[in-house]
């Protein structure tokens, strides 16, 4: 069984996640991660996006200069649907290749655009981290030291709270500690082990 877990930008997926994999050694495959495989050096992908937008999204080691592209992509949405269509079925594929070699009773896929790029279609179930905006923006820009503008542009190119939410089998609700994340996960976790031996949820 797939399971995909999708949130907003800091909704904390990663922190869901780390929980799912450290305490109950659940595979988990993480989209950005992969994002970051593709557009390594001498990778195609790079070499494209250096094409198209020069050196100045390189930086002095060759390697992207991830922050210079990410303030081009969230200013102009053509040059991030170019890029959404250059990187996405790179993406798929490493993720794909990685679900394969999943070896616990469930993968995890975890993606902030599952639901926008149809990642969805690969999972049996999908897990929202719920948070309100305001705490969306406000943990993001302290992980990140990254302006509120820039937060507000990445939130505006995903999909709504809402929309998320309509498409969620199961929601985790983010706007406590994290020792109450992990509750949660722990209870979903304990369902999602009964389902796959059959007992009734
Ligand atoms: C623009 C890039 C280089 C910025 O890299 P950076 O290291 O600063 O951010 P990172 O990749 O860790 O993404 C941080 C968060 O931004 C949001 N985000 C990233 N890409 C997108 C996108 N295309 N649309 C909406 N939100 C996005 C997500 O919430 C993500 O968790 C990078 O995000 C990228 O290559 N994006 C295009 C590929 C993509 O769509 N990835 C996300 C889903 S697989
Ligand atoms: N319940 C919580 N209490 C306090 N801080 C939290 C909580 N959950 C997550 N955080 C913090 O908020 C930030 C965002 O969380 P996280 O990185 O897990 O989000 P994400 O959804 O994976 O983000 P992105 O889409 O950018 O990859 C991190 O610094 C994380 O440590």
């Amino acid at each position: 069984m797939i399971i995909g877990l999708t949130g907003g930008i800091g909704s904390g997926k990663s922190a869901a996640a780390d929980r799912f994999a450290e305490a109950h050694g659940v595979h988990v495959v993480d989209a950005d991660m992969k994002s970051r495989v593709v557009v390594e050096p001498g990778r195609p992908a790079l070499a494209r996006i250096v094409d198209r937008f020069g050196d100045d999204v390189l930086l002095d080691n060759g390697s992207l200069n991830r922050p210079a592209l990410r303030e081009v992509v969230f200013r102009d949405p053509t040059q991030r649907l170019w890029l959404e269509e250059l990187l996405h079925p790179l993406i798929r594929e490493e993720v794909v290749n990685d679900l394969a070699s999943a070896e616990s009773p469930y993968a995890l896929l975890v993606s902030p655009l599952l639901i926008e790029s149809g990642q969805h279609r690969m999972t049996e179930r999908v897990i929202v981290v719920d948070v309100p905006e305001s705490i969306q923006l406000a943990r993001t820009a302290a992980r990140d030291q990254v302006p509120l503008d820039q937060v507000r542009a990445i939130m505006e190119a995903q999909a709504s709270r809402d929309d998320r939410l309509r498409q969620a089998h199961d929601v985790l609700v983010n706007d406590g500690d994290l020792a109450a994340l992990h509750a949660q996960v722990d209870a979903l976790h304990d369902r999602y082990l009964a389902m796959l031996s059959g007992d009734t949820l």
